[in-house]
């Protein structure tokens, strides 16, 4: 089983192609899709990205979006960029995580170049040394409550959104990655209470545990916060800050670096047992029948 992991993200890593930013200030990621899953605008002042991601109805994970992500980032490092402002361009849903469809009877191959395309990915955002904020301007589940965690900071809008991550609900487990994103922002009691019962907190109560950083009333507002957070490490050498972020962030780095091939043959295991797929079966059901 290993040997085809292993295979699988050998091609997913000669995947993400990269192409030079024409010096201009706007581009849009990798494919020449009319209707890209993620915009990336870049402020030709202060040369921070704002990276939208727009994949409706709700900005869930699955691998070609996945894949885009990926490739913003490393286009954003090769040129350089100042800050990464993640935001989303739904009104009311930040990312609805990852896309139940990818783990929902799939067979096991399809769910290890999900998984490891989620790994990678995840591992760019997490380490990049671009300063990264989250302007979580709707709700943010699972694994969007992880992308927002691993930005360095996060503005929310409030009240009315809801983070957190929620897998238990769903019949399934929060891999150690995530988990150590929470417990980094907000201590092992509060990670180990908000994962085992797998609450959603409110944009108020994600800011008093510190899950998130700052609440504002509006999108605008999220994104202004953002820039000045931003702003902030003008004056701090590059190298300096990158590293200082690798070393406090080395225990969710080392975890994947080390663990990749184990953290998927887990979750494929895991995902594609019985009672993880009626867990899903039953969500879904509940999903359309809410949206009906
Ligand atoms: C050690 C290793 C252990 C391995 C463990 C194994 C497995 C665990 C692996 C990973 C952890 C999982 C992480 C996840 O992210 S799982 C996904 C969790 N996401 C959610 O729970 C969010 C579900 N969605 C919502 O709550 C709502 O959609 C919303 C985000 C609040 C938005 O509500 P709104 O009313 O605006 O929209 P709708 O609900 O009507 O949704 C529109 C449309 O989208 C479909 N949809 C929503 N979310 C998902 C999703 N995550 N995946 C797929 N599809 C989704 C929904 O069904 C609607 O579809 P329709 O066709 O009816 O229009």
């Amino acid at each position: 089983m290993a040997g085809i992991y292993r295979s699988t993200r050998y091609v997913l890593q000669n995947a993400f192609g990269s192409r030079s930013l024409p010096g201009a200030v706007r581009f849009y990621s990798q494919k020449p899709d009319p209707a890209p899953l993620i915009n990336v605008d870049v402020d030709s002042k202060t040369g921070v990205a704002t990276v939208t991601m727009n994949s409706p109805p709700v900005n869930t994970l699955n691998t070609p979006f996945l894949n885009e992500m990926g490739g913003v980032i490393k286009e954003l490092e090769k040129n350089k960029t100042r800050g990464l402002i993640l935001t989303s361009s739904s009104n009311s849903v930040f990312s609805a995580g990852l896309d139940i469809m990818e783990m929902y009877k799939a067979p096991r191959d399809q769910m290890a170049v999900f998984w490891t395309t989620l790994q990678n990915t995840w591992l760019s955002l997490y380490r990049t040394g671009i300063p990264t904020v989250a302007a979580i301007n709707g709700h943010a589940p699972a694994g969007g409550c992880l992308l927002a965690l691993s930005c360095e900071y996060r503005v929310m809008v409030g009240p009315k959104f809801t983070i957190g991550l929620n897998e238990t609900q769903l019949g399934i487990v929060a891999p150690p990655w995530f988990l150590i994103c929470m417990r980094e922002a907000v201590g092992p009691r509060q990670t180990e209470l908000a994962l085992t019962s797998g609450k959603m907190f409110t944009a108020t109560e994600a800011l008093n545990i510190g899950l998130v950083d700052q609440l504002v009333s509006n999108k605008e507002e999220a994104l202004a916060e953002a820039h000045k957070f931003i702003a902030r490490f003008a004056k701090i050498p590059p190298l300096a800050r990158k590293l200082t972020k690798e070393f406090t962030r080395q225990e969710g780095i080392k975890y994947m670096e080390e663990k990749m091939l184990d953290d998927l043959e887990t979750f494929v295991d895991v995902a594609s047992s019985p009672s993880a797929q009626k867990g899903m079966e039953m969500y879904l059901e509940a999903l359309k029948k809410k949206s009906t």
